[in-house]
């Protein structure tokens, strides 16, 4: 019979070391900065200068996407001066994977010396202000699959990560969001920018009417398959969080002829990603880069 969640995949610190160590053993770079691509936006991983690539499928116990819009693969290089890692694609519960293989990269780049973690999605729209094609700023998120038990967090404490009990109001680094905020306004973007609550579902179904009216009952503005796991298992092991969606679509809320569908998710994407990649570039341009780093 079919179970409601994959069963957890065990992951053991000496795992995570073995990656890390694997990973500093293919370039010499040591990023301070992730930066996970969401669906149909890994262009900005392709801005990065010496570029190192290095395909999931060559990783020791890395989880591969299956997703359409996410390459499967990690790109080492710097970006306005800041050694980053990107994910060209990340890891979705609805794949089959659970809560600890979707956020497995998250603990591998701190042990490599990330101190900051930058998070994209594609998501649908609540909030009915929002355009597709807009950015949302995440401020907080909803975290539905992990209110109800599904949460990388349960299970076993590994004091060398972080504490048992985390506190995530501060999830969203503030002084980042400033930053974030300064740059809308620097780049003269205001109008299409605006700063909200992201609510992860576990997909992969798309909201039904009833779903939309209740998450935004609930306070959300966005709506998504990824991004708060991972943020989670980042506050956990210490790093600054920053967040981005780019709204894709309207999350239907009353009209039924109305259907999302993965390839408007794409389309929205590939007409609106320049704006996201402009936007991250101007933050991290602004961003003083560690001494360490260069
Ligand atoms: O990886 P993200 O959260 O950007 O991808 C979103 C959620 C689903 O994976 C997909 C739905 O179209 O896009
Ligand atoms: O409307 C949506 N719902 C959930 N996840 C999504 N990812 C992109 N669009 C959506």
């Amino acid at each position: 019979m079919a179970t409601t969640a994959p069963a957890a995949h065990r992951c053991s610190y000496e795992d995570y070391e073995a990656t890390a160590k694997w990973l500093g053993s293919q370039t010499e770079q040591r990023p301070k900065m992730a930066i996970i691509c969401g669906s149909g936006l890994g262009g900005l991983a392709e801005q990065l200068e010496n570029r190192v690539v290095i395909p999931y499928r060559d990783i020791p116990n890395f989880p591969q996407t299956t997703v359409v819009g996410h390459q499967g693969q990690l790109v080492f290089g710097t970006l306005e001066g800041h050694q980053c890692v990107c994910m060209q694609g990340r890891f979705h519960t609805y794949e089959g994977y659970d809560v600890n293989q979707v956020t497995y990269p998250v603990r591998v780049f701190s042990l490599l010396g990330v101190r900051t973690l930058v998070v994209t999605n594609a998501a649908g729209g609540l909030n009915s202000s929002f355009s597709v094609g807009d950015i949302m700023l995440i401020k907080d998120h909803i975290n539905l699959p992990g209110l109800v038990g599904n949460n990388p967090l349960c299970g076993p404490n590994d004091d060398r990560f972080g504490e048992r009990f985390l506190c995530t109001s501060d999830a969203y680094d503030c002084d980042l969001l400033a930053l974030a905020q300064q740059t809308v306004e620097k780049q003269g973007i205001r109008a299409s920018v605006h700063q909200g609550v992201y609510c992860m579902v576990s997909g992969p179904t798309y909201e039904s009417i009833a779903e939309g009216r209740a998450l935004r009952t609930l306070g959300a503005d966005a709506v998504g398959m990824s991004t708060a796991l991972e943020v989670v298992v980042a506050r956990h092991c210490g790093l600054r969080v920053l967040g981005f969606s780019l709204i894709t679509n309207k999350v239907v809320t009353d009209d039924r002829t109305l259907k999302a569908n993965h390839a408007e998710v794409l389309v929205a994407d590939n007409n609106r990603a320049q704006d996201l990649q402009g936007l991250v570039r101007g933050i991290l341009a602004q961003m003083s880069v560690d001494p360490e780093d260069l």
